[in-house]
């Protein structure tokens, strides 16, 4: 089966990342790319400033960049991947849905709207199903599901694995890599020599979407698990990956031991692009790990990792860490696409 999938947004850092994966892809063909006004009518090659560490697909160079609506899209495209600005997203997704285009977004936008599903797809792929109730919201023939924020994508598989010894409290502290600002976020001069410990709506992206993931689906909405998530970000000059300090408190008193096996026992899904194994858990003989330039392109980016976890008065502490453009970004948009096909949604 060959799905067309198009890209929103696609000459971006994170548009750039969806070119990368969808090179050779099993089941996605890539139709259509578009971008702002600016770049519309120029050739890929000529639009994107390339910055991804292969080189452009020869048949993507020469692509001809469209404007982001409907029109402007072909109607044989089954599948789009959005990854716009927020603000752009919220005023476009919408026409898009609305003439019929299944929805794959990595925009904030809508992220935590009742009717739309935020998934990953090892840890919440029931709530997909929420699509049913925002097509009878919404009237549209399409659909919207979103992935949500690379810093909270991090964190969420090692909580829902500590979630079996009862997850109560969960704080954490990131250490985020710039490209997560998008390439001209954070300037040399701010972060060369630096760290700057705020990062805009970060926190509350990580406090309230995380709640969201591990809630209960009932077939209609989704309650939001009880969890206590606080959340500090920092900005730290590493190209990629977000590495986090988390701290939880448990109702259970597990070892170590078990919660390294917990973690490394959390499933994979059987999707084209998802890792062998999810987490990968460092012992305590390697305290150091993991690390953002050793452990990044783990499971070729899809993967996350974790290590340093000890017992504390309440709980456990430990660290983990992900590719916050591939796994964070544009590879959870591609897992959410392939699980929409495996679920029959195209
Ligand atoms: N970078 C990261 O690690 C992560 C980013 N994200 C999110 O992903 C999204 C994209 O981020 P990123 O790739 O870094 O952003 P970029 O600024 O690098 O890219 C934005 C893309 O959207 C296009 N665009 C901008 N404005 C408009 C508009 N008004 N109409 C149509 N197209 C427009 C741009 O086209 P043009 O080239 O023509 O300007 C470009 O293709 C954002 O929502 C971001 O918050 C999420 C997680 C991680
Ligand atoms: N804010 C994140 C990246 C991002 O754009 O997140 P979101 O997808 O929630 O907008 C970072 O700086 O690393």
């Amino acid at each position: 089966m060959t799905v067309r999938v198009g890209i929103l947004g696609a000459t971006g850092a994170v548009g750039q990342r969806f070119i990368q994966l969808l090179e050779d892809h099993p089941t996605f063909e890539l139709a259509a790319v578009t971008a702002s006004a600016e770049s519309a009518g120029k050739t890929y090659r000529e639009a994107a400033k390339w910055r991804v560490d292969t080189p452009i697909p020869e048949d993507v160079a020469e692509m001809e960049v469209s404007t982001t609506e409907p029109g402007s899209v072909p109607d044989d495209v089954d599948l789009l991947f959005s990854s716009l600005p927020s603000g752009a997203a919220a005023s476009v997704e919408p026409d898009f849905l609305e003439a019929g285009y299944v929805v794959s977004s990595n925009s904030s936008n809508d992220r935590m709207a009742e009717d739309v599903p935020l998934t990953i797809p090892e840890i919440n792929p029931e709530h997909l199903e929420l699509i049913d109730v925002q097509r009878d919201e919404r009237g549209w023939d399409g659909a919207l599901v979103k992935n949500p924020n690379c810093s909270t994508i991090t964190m969420v598989p090692t909580l829902a694995a500590l979630d079996r010894f009862g997850l109560e409290v969960a704080n954490v502290s990131t250490l985020q890599a710039v490209s997560g600002a998008g390439y001209s976020g954070v300037t040399s001069m701010e972060i060369i020599d630096n760290a700057i410990p705020h990062i805009g709506g970060e926190e509350e992206k990580m406090e309230t979407e995380s709640r969201k993931l591990l809630g209960e689906f009932d077939g209609a909405s989704v309650t939001l698990h009880d969890a206590d998530v606080t959340a500090s970000c920092n900005r730290i000059p590493t190209i990629d990956g977000h590495l986090e300090n988390v701290f939880a408190e448990l109702a259970e008193d597990p070892t170590p031991e078990d919660v390294r096996e917990a973690m490394r026992e959390q499933p994979s899904a059987d999707l084209p692009s998802s890792p062998d194994q999810f987490i990968k858990v460092f012992g305590d003989d390697e305290p150091e790990r993991p690390q953002p330039r050793l452990d990044r392109t783990y499971a070729d980016g899809m993967g996350v990792v974790a290590g340093g976890v000890q017992t504390t008065s309440g709980g456990v502490k430990y660290n983990c860490l992900a590719h916050n453009t591939i796994r964070g970004a544009a590879g959870a948009s591609l897992l959410n696409g392939e699980l929409l096909v495996e679920d029959g949604w195209i």
